[in-house]
């Protein structure tokens, strides 16, 4: 066996997929085959949904039967809507009131008894878990601002009834697409650190509600898709400083302090969903504010020319403009990484049924460091 450390896993090959594929030195990302591109600007959250776990884009009929059984499946029980206010009232961060909602679920899943090794019904529980969050997002998010929950809007698609659940009025088309893109983006990314959590639960063969939620709770850190949210809070701090954001920028680099949203471990030039994600945020400071994209394209402008920093291989991530986008969306800033959730769980879905379906317990070593020799001292004689 060989004795090489991969601190991290890094580059380490640990499955096949055919979900998705990232070129890092180019900057390409695609979902079976296509690219992220393509699927941003042609096709809906949806469409990528039944693309990654029916293995090929849908028909017009089958999207809308697909579409359909989702939307009839977004109303979440009254007691997840109880646990949601208990929770806002408590004051609890959005991502792990995420995790709470999706680890109850399980209680009100019909297909409960389903035997693990039928990945139809892993794959119909996924889709009601993927169905759910938005709802009880949304219904923490109105119970935190002293409103009652706004029911599911089944003639909506996913991203525009998770807008109007949101905030009680139906969003217009731009904030519908730019929202439904942003899921897109979001879908899926390899094995990253949430996706492999899951998978690493999924190949215990442990039910599909206790891998999105470790995948929850995984993607919740701020090397991960908490950096979403530490983007914003950096570009707020520097805009209540008043300083210039490059004087901000360069007091951070020079105190070795870590840039949200720039880095990552598989790409070493911009990450294309970055592109996308800006294009959009200018669309969206066209016809509305300017201020936080003209301070991220700073920012970028000074760490990549400036500061070197994409010689090194740290260029802008998918978190670096998300932000600046859901905030001229209206949506609050702790919603940004339980929002990267929702999309994300239908990866997570997808990865832990592909691996399944030739499925070997993960299981990696650590080489051991510890004394080898200690000899056992009776509680009472230590
Ligand atoms: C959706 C996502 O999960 S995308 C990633 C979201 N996370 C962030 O944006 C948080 C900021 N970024 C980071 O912390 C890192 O880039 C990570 C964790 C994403 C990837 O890190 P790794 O692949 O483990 O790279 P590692 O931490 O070894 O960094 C390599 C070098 O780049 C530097 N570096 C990495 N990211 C940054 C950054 N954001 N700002 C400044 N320097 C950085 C490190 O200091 C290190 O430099 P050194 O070799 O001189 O010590
Ligand atoms: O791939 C990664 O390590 C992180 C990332 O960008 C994602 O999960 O979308």
């Amino acid at each position: 066996m060989a004795d090489d450390l991969k601190k991290g896993l890094e580059g380490v090959l640990v499955a096949e997929s055919d979900l998705s594929s990232i070129d890092g030195d180019e900057g390409r990302l695609i979902y079976r085959g296509y690219e992220i591109e393509d699927l941003a600007r042609g096709a809906s959250y949806e469409e990528v949904l039944y693309l990654l776990w029916h293995g090929r884009l849908p028909g017009e009929d089958e999207l809308a039967e697909f579409a359909d059984a989702m939307a009839t499946e977004r109303e979440v029980d009254d007691d997840v809507l109880a646990t949601m206010e208990r929770l806002a009232e408590a004051d609890e961060r959005p991502m792990a009131a995420l995790r709470t909602a999706v680890s109850m679920f399980s209680a009100y899943e019909p297909e409960d008894e389903a035997d693990p090794d039928d990945l139809e019904a892993t794959l119909r529980k996924g889709r009601r878990i993927t169905a759910k969050i938005p709802t009880a997002l949304a219904a923490f998010e109105r119970y935190r601002l002293g409103e009652e929950p706004v029911d599911p809007d089944p003639d909506l698609g996913l991203a525009a009834n998770f807008l109007y659940m949101l905030t009680g009025e139906q969003p217009d088309d731009v904030a519908a697409e730019t929202f439904d893109q942003a899921l897109i983006l979001h879908a899926d990314h390899g094995l990253n650190a949430s996706t492999f959590t899951s998978m690493v639960i999924g190949s215990t063969m442990a039910d599909i509600y206790s891998a999105v939620t470790g995948g929850v709770a995984a993607l919740s850190g701020p090397l991960h898709g908490g950096a979403n949210q530490d983007v914003m809070e950096v570009l707020m701090e520097i805009d209540e400083s008043g300083k210039d954001p490059l004087e901000w920028v360069e007091e951070a680099t020079d105190e070795g302090r870590r840039i949200p949203g720039f880095g990552h471990r598989v790409y070493n030039v911009k990450d294309p969903r970055a592109k996308i994600l800006q294009e959009r945020s200018k669309e969206l400071a066209d016809n509305g504010d300017d201020k936080w994209y003209e301070i991220t394209t700073t920012i970028e402008d000074y760490l990549t020319e400036e500061k070197g920093l994409v010689e090194k291989g740290i260029a802008p991530n998918v978190d670096f403009y998300s932000g600046s986008v859901y905030y001229q969306l209206g949506i609050p800033i702790d919603m940004y990484t339980p929002i990267f959730a929702m999309s994300r769980a239908g990866g997570w879905i997808a990865h832990v049924l592909e691996y399944q379906e030739d499925n070997r317990l993960i299981r990696p070593r650590a080489r051991y460091t510890g004394s080898e020799d200690e000899e056992f001292v009776p509680l009472g004689e230590r």
